[in-house]
C-alpha cells in the first residue's frame, strides 16, 4: 500500500517531499536566571511528506502547505516558545503542528543546526548579554510520523581535534603505489562530525519536560574529546584514525545508555613534513617532526557507525 507521498502514476512509482531549508532565526530570552539573556541562532530546514500529488500531476495546489508558511511558522513557534527551549525540543515542537495541524501530512523532518555562539566572560565574569561565536555545532534531526512514531538524533558539526603525537600508522597494504612510510609518530588531526539516535520511538515517550537534551549534548561532545585525547600528561596511542573512531563510538554507546546508535565522520587532515632541500645544499630543513606543511585538499575520509543490536525480548 503506498503512503500518502508516493503513489503509481502512469505505471511509474512517484515519490514526492516538500519544505523550506535555511530558515535562519535567533531568539532571545530575556527572563535568564540573575536577569542573564539568554541567545540562540538555528539554521531550520523543513521537510514535509505528504499528500499533495495533485499539484505535481494534475495542477492542483490545494493540498499544498506553502514553503512560505512553513517558513513563517519558524518564527510563530520560536515567539510561542516562551521559556529556554533546546534545539531538539524546538524541532519537536515544529514537527508537531506540521504533522497535527495539516491533515495532509504525514511525516515531518526537521533539521537544524545551532550557532555556537557562546556567553562571552569579563575578568572571569559571565556576561548578561554578550556573546561570541565559538567552533562547533550542535545539530539535531528530528523525523515525526503523523502516528506518533519518532526519531530523535543530535550531533556536533565541525569538530575540530588536533594531537601532536601519540598517533602511527602500520601495518596497511603496501604495493607498487604505495609511498607512504609506516610510523609510530606523527600529528593527528579530524574535523568529527557525530550525530547519535535516542531511543524515543513515540512522541509520549518525549513529552515529560526534563528531557536534559543541552546536556546531554555537552556530555556525549566531552566523551568523544576524552577519548580522541586520552588523560593529559600520557594521551592515548591511535594506531589509526579508524580505531580512534571506533573507540570514541564504544565509549558514547557505553556511558550513554539512552544512545542506541552513534555515526562518526572522521575526516585524516594531512600535515605534511617538511623536508627542503636544493642541488647546493641537500639538508636546507630536515624534518625532526617540528615543521609541516597544513592541508586541508586532499583529506583522508573514514566514516562509520555502531548501533546496539535490539533484543528481541
Ligand atoms: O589513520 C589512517 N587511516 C588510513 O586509512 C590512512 N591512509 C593513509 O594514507 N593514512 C592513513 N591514516
Amino acid at each position: 500500500m503506498a503512503t500518502k507521498h508516493e503513489e503509481q502514476i502512469d505505471g511509474f512509482k512517484f515519490e514526492q517531499r516538500h519544505g523550506k531549508e535555511r530558515v535562519r532565526v535567533g531568539r532571545v530570552w530575556r527572563s535568564g536566571e540573575n536577569g542573564r539573556h539568554v541567545f540562540v541562532e538555528w539554521n531550520v530546514s523543513i521537510s514535509l511528506l505528504s499528500d499533495c500529488i495533485n499539484a505535481y500531476v494534475r495542477a492542483d495546489n490545494s493540498d499544498i502547505v506553502a514553503t512560505d508558511t512553513m517558513k513563517n511558522t519558524v518564527y510563530v513557534k520560536a515567539k510561542e516558545c516562551s521559556e529556554q527551549v533546546s534545539v531538539e525540543e524546538f524541532a519537536i515542537i515544529l514537527a508537531k503542528h506540521f504533522t497535527t495541524f495539516y491533515q495532509q501530512v504525514t511525516t515531518a523532518i526537521i533539521k537544524i543546526v545551532e550557532k555556537p555562539w557562546e556567553r562571552i566572560s569579563i575578568d572571569g565574569q559571565p556576561h548578561d548579554h554578550g556573546f561570541k561565536l565559538g567552533s562547533e555545532r550542535h545539530t539535531t534531526e528530528v523525523i515525526l510520523n503523523k502516528n506518533g512514531a519518532l526519531r530523535v538524533t543530535s550531533g556536533v558539526d565541525g569538530l575540530a581535534l588536533l594531537k601532536t603525537t601519540q598517533s602511527g600508522f602500520e601495518g596497511f597494504i603496501r604495493d607498487q603505489n604505495t609511498i607512504l612510510p609506516e610510523t609510530r609518530e606523527r600529528m593527528l588531526a579530524t574535523e568529527v562530525s557525530a550525530s547519535w539516535r535516542y531511543y524515543f520511538e513515540s512522541l509520549s515517550s518525549v513529552s515529560n519536560k526534563s528531557l536534559g537534551f543541552t546536556e546531554k549534548y555537552l556530555n556525549v561532545k566531552k566523551v568523544l574529546v576524552d577519548t580522541f585525547f586520552g588523560p593529559p600528561k600520557e594521551g592515548v596511542y591511535s594506531p589509526s584514525v579508524q580505531a580512534t573512531l571506533n573507540y570514541m563510538a564504544k565509549a558514547v554507546l557505553g556511558r550513554f545508555p539512552e544512545v542506541s546508535s552513534i555515526q562518526l565522520r572522521m575526516p585524516n587532515i594531512h600535515f605534511l613534513p617538511v623536508n627542503l632541500s636544493s642541488k647546493a645544499n641537500p639538508v636546507i630543513v630536515k624534518f625532526e617532526d617540528d615543521v609541516y606543511l597544513p592541508t586541508d585538499e586532499p583529506h583522508g575520509s573514514i566514516e562509520a557507525s555502531l548501533s546496539r543490536i535490539q533484543s528481541k525480548m
